[in-house]
Parts: C-alpha cells; structure tokens; sequence
C-alpha cells in the first residue's frame, strides 16, 4: 500500500497544477494517479493534430451521450482526453479567461471568496504572452501557461473574417483576454515554439524531478476509500492488479466534469436514491451530485470560396506534404496553428449588458466520416460558427451501474430553457449577418450545405435542434456553492459533508464561463492549490 499527503485523482488541466504546486515546498508527498498514458505523441504536439485525437480512442474517453430532445433526440460524441495533459492534451488550444462577470456569477451563486478580482490576480500570475510587436516577438508575464499570438502564422484568407466585422460594426480587438474587450480578432493559443503547451507541459513536466512527486499512468481509480462518511484514500487498477493508495491529508478528484461526479456516485456519495437503484451504499446522500451539467454548443456553416483558403494546402496530398515538411524543418505553417483562427465575443442585440455569442472563424472546410475522421475538402472553403455564451439549461451526469468501467449516462438537457433556444436564434441570426457581410460575400461562391440566409428564424432553430455539437466545454457537475442541499462543494472545493475530500477541475464551475473552458480550469485549480497549502499550515 502506497502512503502519501495528498493522493490527486486525474492528471488533466487542473490535476497537472495541482500535482506542481502542491510538491513545490518539499514538505508534502504528493500521488498523482492517471487512467491515461504518456502525452509524447506526435498528433498531440503537432497543433493541427487536433483533428486527429477528437476521435481517437487511444487518448480519449470517447463518451457519447444520451439521445437528447433538445437536440431532436441526437446522441452526439463528447470527447475526453484520457492521457497525461487530460483535455488539455487534446483540445483546440484556444485561449480565453472569459468575462470578468463570469467570476463575479461565481460569487454570486454561493461560492464564497471567488469574483474577478480574485480570479484576475491568479490569471496575471499564470501566464506568460508571446506577442508580436513592430520590434518582434516579446515575452509578457512569467507564468507557466504560455500564451501566444500567432497572428503571423494565419492564414492569409483569415483577414476576410476581420473585414467582415468591420463592415458589420464590430470591434477588431487585439487580445481577447485584455479587460472588458468584446469584438473580433485572431484568438491567442496555448502554443509555444509550434508545439501545443498543455497543462502537463506547463505545470507537470517541471515537478518530474521531485522526489516527493510520484506519478502513475495506466491506472484507473474505481472508488474512494474511507471510514464513514470521511475519505481517506483509493482503491485503482494498475497492471492487471487492484491497488489501493492512502491519503494522509486529502483526497483530490480532478477527474474532470464527467468523471469526478462518477467516483462520487461509485463511493457511496451523491443523489441517495441513484445510489440504492444501482446497489450502492449510501455513504453521504448528496442530491447535488452530477446535477447542474452545462456546456456550450455551437451550430457551424460552411461556404465554397472563389479565394484560395487553407483547403488548398490541407486538402492536396502534395499540399499536405509541403505543410509537413515546412512544419519539421520550421515548426511554422499551417500544421502550427490551431483550427480556429479568428473569432471573440458580441451583443447579439444592442441591449445587451453583455456579449452573449462567442464567434468561431475557420479558413477551411471539412466534412467527418461516419468514423468521425476529418476530410478537408479539396475545394477552396470556410466555416463560420457561433456559441451561445451562457446557456441556463443543465443536464445531468448518472453512473449507468456500479460498474465502474461502465460509461455514465450524459443527458445534456440542451435547449430545455425558452431562453436558450432564443439565444440559439441570436447566434444563428448572427452567422446570417456575416454572411451577407460586403467582405464575405466578395469571397464567396456558395454555400456548403444548409444556407443560412435561405431560413427563417423556425428553420434555424430547427437546424441548430439538426446539427449544433457540444463545444467540449462540460462543466459544473459537482459545483461550488453554500450548503449540499444545492450543491456539491465549498468555495474552498471541500465536498459538504466529507471530511478528507475534494474536487478541483472544470465541475466545481458554479455556473459556465462565457468562453473556453481551460484558462479557467487552470486558474480554479491554482487557486485551489492556494486553498489547500493554507488549510494545510
Ligand atoms: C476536443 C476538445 C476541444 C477543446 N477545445 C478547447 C479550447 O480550444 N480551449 C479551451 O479553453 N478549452 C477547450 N476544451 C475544454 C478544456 O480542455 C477542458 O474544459 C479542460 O481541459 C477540463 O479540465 P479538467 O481538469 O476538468 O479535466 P481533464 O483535463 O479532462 O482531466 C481529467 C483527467 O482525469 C483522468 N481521469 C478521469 N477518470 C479517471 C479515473 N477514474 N482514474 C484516473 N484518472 C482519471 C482523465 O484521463 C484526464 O486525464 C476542449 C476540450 C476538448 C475535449
């Protein structure tokens, strides 16, 4: 039996801080247990391997959901990454903090001690910027995450995305994630020197060294261990063989916001009655346990272009290979740059207190194989998509049976609100705008499919209910808040009611941030990691 201070469940965005800096002092033995192996794939580095490792089950849990009647009874895909780096290892790389509202909601909603003020010191602390300015690249901040502006490595097509807003009255903005900035611009990205920079690459691969550090992969936590309702260590399979790890201090899920609440539900602590129809022992009766589920979904578009887009290098063999080539010998090209190009946040209505759409700009076009694989289309195209920022519906995560290699049941619950679906028209009435913009349609042949300026606000609707897909952004399923009658956590991420417990990843989100979801995964776990050595003196 392994002995440690903290055994921390999860090795993704907020596992990876946590495992960093809780050993930084040397004083505390740390566990850091991952169901995932080794990040040191070529498709993982690579940032255009992105569309690789959405469908490859060697690093993703692959989850699919529960057909959902918002989404006309759809059972869509929702990718986990299930390796070193967790999601971080296999998302889009785009980098937002989100609004300072978001933080602000946090506080609101129960979670004492969190509002943007807070929020923005850690996130000052965790970053480092690579920008380009009229002297070249400099480096702002000291931080572990590198953030980077690849505004050099676009797609020259992408400047029709910037034109557009303009025509359209939106702001062009340099940095989405300066203060009070809506509008459109190039995102920055979680890359450095043309690798992806993960959460294992900024905050793990340094602690390697430290001897009070102790990482294991391929090993799955079944359950949590403990006496009575307080929680005292794991019980994981490894090589074949149950192992069980004890937590001197506390036990750490940051098994992200699908799996966290399953190990709750798998030990005894969640909704009572769940827990008895699958034969499990109430240990805490939590009803908040998996409830809350929120995520975004975006409904995209695609169009031919008369103008060369990145198809004519992605969708050529030959093209593919001068990428190839270009990017081994310089780390530059089309290979180096995420698949979201352009995009930010805007009103959908003048109105609006706050932006209430994240926009996705893509110089490229695509189809998906019944696989799941991308095919980049050999004719010139583009994508333009839009996100509702905050929706209010929320779904659920259940375990489907005490089986803990069963997969649980997500039920999204999406467009179950009047006022989502409304949003849903906001962002699709949105896309039309831009696609009537004077600059877009100086570039565009056609439509690539469904058109959107061919649809009333009904047929949007139902076409967003057709095709809209989850973002990847589930959050909130064991959420902060003040008493376990409405949620599952503290403000300082202590489960109610278990002694020995906690839950840092992207479940412990009160509420959903208006735009990605890592930059505020890691900022929550950084400032867990404050948390926990103050509780811990
Ligand atoms: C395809 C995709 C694209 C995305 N694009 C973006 C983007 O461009 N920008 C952005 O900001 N966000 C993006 N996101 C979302 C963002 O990456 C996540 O919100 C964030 O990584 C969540 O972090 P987490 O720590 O909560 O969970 P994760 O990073 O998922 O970590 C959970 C870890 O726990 C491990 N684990 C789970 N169960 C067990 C168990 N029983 N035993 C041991 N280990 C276990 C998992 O294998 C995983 O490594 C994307 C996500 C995906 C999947």
């Amino acid at each position: 039996m392994l002995e440690f201070d903290y055994v921390i469940v999860g090795a993704g965005s907020a596992g990876c801080v946590l495992a960093d800096r809780l050993t930084r002092c040397g004083r505390l033995k740390v566990l850091l247990i991952e169901s995932g192996g080794s990040d040191a794939r070529f498709w993982v580095k690579v940032p255009l391997g992105y569309a690789i490792n959405v469908s490859n089950p060697a690093v993703n849990w692959g989850y699919q959901t529960a057909r959902d009647p918002g989404l006309n009874a759809r059972s869509i895909s929702w990718p986990r990454g299930r390796l070193i780096g967790g999601s971080s290892s296999i998302n889009a790389m785009a980098y937002l903090r989100g609004l300072a509202q978001d933080f602000d909601d946090w506080g609101a909603a129960g979670a004492d001690g969190w509002d943007w003020a807070t929020a923005r010191a850690v996130f000052d602390r965790m970053e480092t910027h690579s920008e380009l300015t009229e002297q070249g690249r400099k480096k702002r901040g000291d931080g572990p995450v590198w953030v980077s502006d690849l505004t050099d490595q676009m797609a020259a097509f992408s400047q029709n995305f910037l034109m557009a807003a303009q025509d359209l009255g939106y702001a062009v903005i340099p940095d989405h994630n300066a203060p009070g900035s809506d509008g459109i611009g190039y995102y920055r990205s979680t890359v450095r020197h043309g690798l992806r920079w993960s959460s294992a690459d900024a905050f793990l691969r340094p602690a390697l060294k430290r001897p009070n550090l102790r990482v294991v992969r391929n090993a799955e936590v079944r359950h949590l261990l403990g006496e009575g309702r307080a929680v005292n260590g794991v019980l994981y399979d490894h090589k074949g063989k149950a192992q069980t790890a004890t937590a001197h201090r506390e036990v750490i899920l940051c098994a992200g916001a699908i799996n966290s609440p399953k190990l709750l539900q798998l030990s005894g602590i969640g909704p009572a009655d769940l827990l008895q129809r699958h034969g499990i022992k109430v240990r805490h009766d939590l009803p908040q346990v998996g409830r809350g589920l929120q995520d975004h979904l975006a409904l995209s578009y695609q169009f031919q272009s008369r103008t060369p887009t990145l198809n004519r290098t992605l969708g050529r063999r030959l093209g593919r290979l001068q990428a190839g080539v270009k990017y081994i010998l310089t780390r530059k090209g089309p290979l180096a740059v995420p698949v979201n190009q352009v995009g930010g946040f805007v009103r959908s209505g003048e109105e609006d207190r706050l932006p209430t759409i994240q926009l996705y700009f893509n110089p490229v076009s695509y189809g998906v194989s019944a696989k799941g694989k991308t095919i980049v289309d050999r004719a010139s195209g583009y994508q333009i998509s839009a996100q509702p920022c905050r929706p209010t519906s929320r779904g659920t995560i259940e375990i489907a049976s005490a089986d803990p290699k069963a997969a649980p049941v997500i039920k999204p619950n999406s467009l179950s609100t009047a006022e989502d679906q409304r949003t849903a028209i906001e962002a699709c009435n949105v896309l039309q705008r831009f696609a009537q913009s004077e600059s877009l349609r100086a570039v565009t042949q056609q439509a690539k499919g469904p058109d959107p300026l061919a649809m009333d606000d009904a047929a949007l609707l139902d076409d967003f209910r057709e095709r809209a897909s989850t973002v990847y952004h589930p959050t909130c399923t064991c959420r902060m808040g003040r008493t376990g009658a409405e949620s599952v956590l503290d403000g300082r991420l202590r489960v109610h009611g278990v002694p020995g417990l906690r839950v840092v990843d992207a479940s412990a989100f009160p509420n959903i941030t208006s735009g990605n979801t890592n930059a505020p995964t890691m900022m929550l776990a950084m400032r867990a990691a404050d948390l926990i050595l103050e509780d811990a003196r």
